[in-house]
């Protein structure tokens, strides 16, 4: 009997960013586990051109929760879309709505963020600081809840080298950036921005270490914890293997590496990768959640969920897993075959994204225009230029996570609990993860059909032999050109063709004498 799982029975539980990656994978669990869950409360917006209904609807029909129909059949009647955005003042939700979730909610998830690295400061504050403070104020009026739980990033400190399950305070208040964010204007912010995030590289993770001080400082007599996970990808082995639907962190390039846009890549292949599965996160935040209600510790703890100093990877060994798996798995219609170079100085960088980047964009777009079509592939090489030099912070660093709370609390689990909530990233077979996680991109985020892994095969072949023809063709002309202009180059190609003209006489009369 899993204790953590009848701990949920009849609850009800509010969940933010239910919608994204996390929240979908949360939520899934938490159906599967505790069907005789009283309801979820998720705080969506409309969004798309799609009601809430339907968006409720696309989430539950995809193929993530075809196992929860089969154990919670009644699942529509137990989710409650509520809503709301975050963004406005008391995230907009109606009169009923909010006395709804002030009277039910037993426990809070707290998901939802603007995960993106380039978000203006003020929209980064409003979101990950100011909606964290609004959602503690809520819980505050909530009579019957058991624990907050606030999902926060380990790159919230990633300013540091060793990071411990602690608060790291940041220079200026929460309170004062909250504040000088309603009148100060944007070309203001966009001043003050880089003095404010420091030594951090993006406003992402300075707004999560202001949203986790934030929590610690309104908690109040709230029973909370924060988990910090470090890079999420796709599911390890719930409720399948390798489900991922968005391009976060490194589930775009390994798109862009299949379909051979990315060639090559500033990252240190010795650098710890340190990536950790969806669905060890969501085991290790519904573990924390039953032992923040239940044991009520006296402070607020810091979960890592992290892999690096407990099951370590590499960027490099994921580089060559990943291309490995496209050799037999490959994506279709690649623009080139898929392949990489890691380069670690910025003369080699350069040199790899004018060769393998920018140079064959051209060429097609030429192509493009030759045959009356639009040219395209020079912006999208761009942007993807742009993408990795917003990643490239973080695959350039190690960092080592003190990972206590989280051990601990795998100490507290019952063996039955240890297995149905399983958190331990030791257990965790990397080369197998990442085949996994290549082949659920293929499957779940592009939807392409492995039915077409032949065709795929033959279009990667073709593209070789464009590759070989483009090649001799470029080395010909180059040769022609520089045989025109130098003396040099013209002994050199006349000693090259008697020296061949020579060796073949020679072996055809070696082989005449001995018929
Ligand atoms: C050489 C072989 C390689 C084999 C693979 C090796 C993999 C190495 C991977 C290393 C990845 C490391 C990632 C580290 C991340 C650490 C993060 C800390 C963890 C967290 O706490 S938060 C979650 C992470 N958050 C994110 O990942 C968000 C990052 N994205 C953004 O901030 C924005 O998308 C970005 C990058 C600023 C671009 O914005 P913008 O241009 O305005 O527009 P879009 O967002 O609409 O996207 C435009 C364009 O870019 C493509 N895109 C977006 N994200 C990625 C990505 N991660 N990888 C590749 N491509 C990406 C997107 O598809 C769009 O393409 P179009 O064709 O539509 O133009
Ligand atoms: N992915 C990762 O690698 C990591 C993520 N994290 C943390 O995990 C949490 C979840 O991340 P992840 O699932 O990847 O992120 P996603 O971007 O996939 O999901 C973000 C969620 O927040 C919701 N949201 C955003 N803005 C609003 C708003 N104004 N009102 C209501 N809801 C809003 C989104 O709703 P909508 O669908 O409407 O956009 C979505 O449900 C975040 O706190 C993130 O910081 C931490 C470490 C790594």
């Amino acid at each position: 009997m899993s204790m953590i799982a009848d701990f949920y029975g009849g609850k009800s539980i509010l969940i933010t960013g239910a919608t994204g990656f996390l929240g979908k994978v949360l939520m899934e669990k938490l159906f599967r586990t505790s069907p005789d869950l009283r309801v979820i409360y998720i705080l969506v917006r409309p969004k798309a051109g799609q009601t809430l209904q339907q968006r409720v609807f696309q989430i539950l029909n995809s193929k993530l929760f075809e196992k929860v129909k089969e154990v919670c059949p009644n699942v529509h009647e137990k989710i409650r879309a509520i809503s709301a955005d975050l963004n406005q003042n008391d995230f907009a939700i109606s009169k009923e709505d909010m006395q709804e979730l002030l009277s039910y909610t037993n426990i809070i998830f707290h998901c939802a963020a603007t995960v993106r690295f380039d978000d203006h400061l003020r929209h980064a504050v409003q979101l990950n600081v100011t909606a964290t403070q609004q959602l503690l104020l809520m819980a505050s009026q909530m009579p019957n809840l058991e624990a907050f739980i606030h999902i926060s990033t380990a790159f919230s400190n990633c300013n540091l080298k060793h990071i411990d399950e602690v608060i790291y305070p940041c220079p200026v208040e929460p309170k004062k950036i909250i504040d000088s964010m309603e009148w100060l204007d944007d070309a203001i912010i966009d001043e003050i921005t880089p003095k404010l995030i420091g030594d951090r590289p993006n406003t992402y993770t300075y707004t999560k270490a202001l949203g986790e001080m934030v929590v610690q400082q309104e908690s109040g007599k709230l029973n909370i914890a924060i988990i910090r996970p470090s890079i999420v990808g796709a599911t390890w082995q719930e409720p399948f293997p390798g489900w991922v639907d968005n391009i976060n962190g490194p589930t775009g390039l390994i798109v862009a590496a299949g379909k051979g846009f990315l060639r090559s890549i500033r990252a240190t292949p010795m650098a710890v990768a340190d990536l950790i599965p969806a669905d060890i996160v969501v085991n290790l935040t519904l573990a924390v959640g039953w032992y923040t209600a239940v044991h009520r510790p006296k402070s607020t703890l810091i979960y890592h969920c992290t892999s690096g100093n407990l099951n370590p990877c590499n960027w490099g060994k994921m580089g060559i897993q990943v291309l490995a798996t496209f050799e037999k798995i490959p994506l279709e219609r690649a623009f080139r075959r898929p392949k990489a170079e890691f380069t670690t100085n910025n003369v080699t960088t350069q040199y790899w994204n004018a060769v393998s980047h920018r140079a064959p964009a051209m060429i097609y777009d030429f192509y493009l225009r030759l045959t009356g079509r639009k040219p395209r592939m020079t912006k999208l090489m761009n942007r993807l230029l742009r993408t990795l030099s917003m990643l490239e912070y973080f695959i350039n660093r190690s960092w080592e996570w003190s990972t206590y709370n989280t051990e601990m609390l795998m100490s507290k689990l019952s063996p039955e609990d240890q297995r149905v909530f399983n958190f331990d990233v030791r257990q965790l077979n990397w080369l197998e993860y990442i085949e996994n996680y290549v082949l659920g991109v293929k499957k779940y985020l592009l939807k392409e059909d492995m039915a077409g892994i032949p065709e795929a095969k033959q279009h990667l072949r073709r593209l070789r032999n464009i590759h070989y023809l483009f090649n001799t063709a470029l080395f010909l002309i180059a040769w022609r050109l520089l045989i025109a202009r130098s003396q040099v180059a013209r002994n050199v190609w006349f000693f090259i063709v008697s020296f061949c003209y020579k060796f073949l006489s020679y072996f055809r009369a070696s082989s005449t004498l001995k018929v």
